[in-house]
């Protein structure tokens, strides 16, 4: 998918349950290359907003569309295709080893029993080595941690190629080193030409990778644009409820990086 741009447009979007919207007049633009980091309180709608991008649910009002074109005619198999995507929380009851799970990244209806071809087995091993998890793939996905099961999906999502990716808190679950390695990954597969889109819990994720940001709270996005902009204490403060400051941290690698302390009550 290297080289190959893509666009990927929401235009007024509202999402929900049953005809009730938990997020509305959701607009943003993402292109080839950028990362985009979705912030917002627990149960703002961010995953709502990401099942509606994947056309696991319809959306209530406004137009999705990937390079100009309205997706809600869309095939869900067609969406995949373009659209890698890594849930919150996922479980299998199925015995499937960790290759397995990252092969169905390149045969989505792959089973058990399926043969996959000598060539997607080695991208999903090279995946795997990507991210440092080769020595995980024949235990059962099932019985690793929950840290190791969120490797072996993000690893199942890069295997699968496609030139956009939803990230649903992928560093959940993940210790610090590994927290690190996902981020770059995302930062490195950016690089290559990938749009991604990210939601965390987390603002410094957010200044250390995010090239747009969109904060999304009672139900309405509160902020939109390149994370520069957006990412104010203001904001900020307004989006969490909370008092805080930015300091400043620059280093040689990220001279703009600032960690966001909780302030006086
Ligand atoms: N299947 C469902 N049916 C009805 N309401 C739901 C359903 N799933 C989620 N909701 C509600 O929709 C709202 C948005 O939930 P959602 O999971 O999208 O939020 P979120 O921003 O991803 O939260 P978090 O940061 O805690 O993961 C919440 O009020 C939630 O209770």
């Amino acid at each position: 998918m290297e080289g190959i741009k893509v666009k990927l447009d929401l235009n007024e979007v509202a999402v929900g349950y049953k005809g009730i919207a938990v997020l509305k007049d959701v607009s943003f633009t993402l292109n080839t290359g950028e990362v985009l980091c979705i912030l917002g309180p627990n149960g703002s709608g961010k995953t709502t907003l990401f099942k509606t991008i994947m056309k696991l649910k319809p959306p209530l009002s406004g137009v999705i569309s990937i390079d100009g074109c309205d997706i809600s005619k869309w095939p869900y198999d067609k969406i995949a295709t373009y659209i890698g995507y890594i849930p919150q929380n996922y479980s299998t009851v199925f015995p499937y080893t960790a290759l397995e799970m990252v092969l169905m990244g390149r045969t989505p209806g792959l089973s058990i029993w399926s043969v996959p071809k000598a060539e997607d087995i080695q991208i999903a091993l090279d995946s795997m080595k990507a991210l440092s998890i080769l020595h995980l793939k024949d235990k059962i996905f099932t019985k690793i941690s929950g840290g190791e099961r969120q490797l072996v999906l993000i690893a199942r999502a890069i295997a699968q190629q496609t030139k956009l990716l939803i990230m649903d808190e992928p560093t959940n679950n993940l210790d610090f080193g590994n927290q690190v390695l996902i981020l770059n990954q995302i930062k490195k597969l950016s690089q290559k030409g990938i749009a991604v889109i990210m939601a965390t819990h987390v603002p410094e994720h957010a200044f250390l990778y995010a090239d747009k940001v969109l904060m999304v709270k009672d139900g309405y996005v509160l902020a939109y644009g390149k994370s520069k902009e957006i990412l104010s204490e203001e904001n900020l403060k307004k989006l969490y409820g909370v008092n805080l400051k930015l300091m400043p941290v620059a280093s040689e690698c990220y001279p703009s990086f600032k960690v966001c302390i909780p302030g006086v009550v």
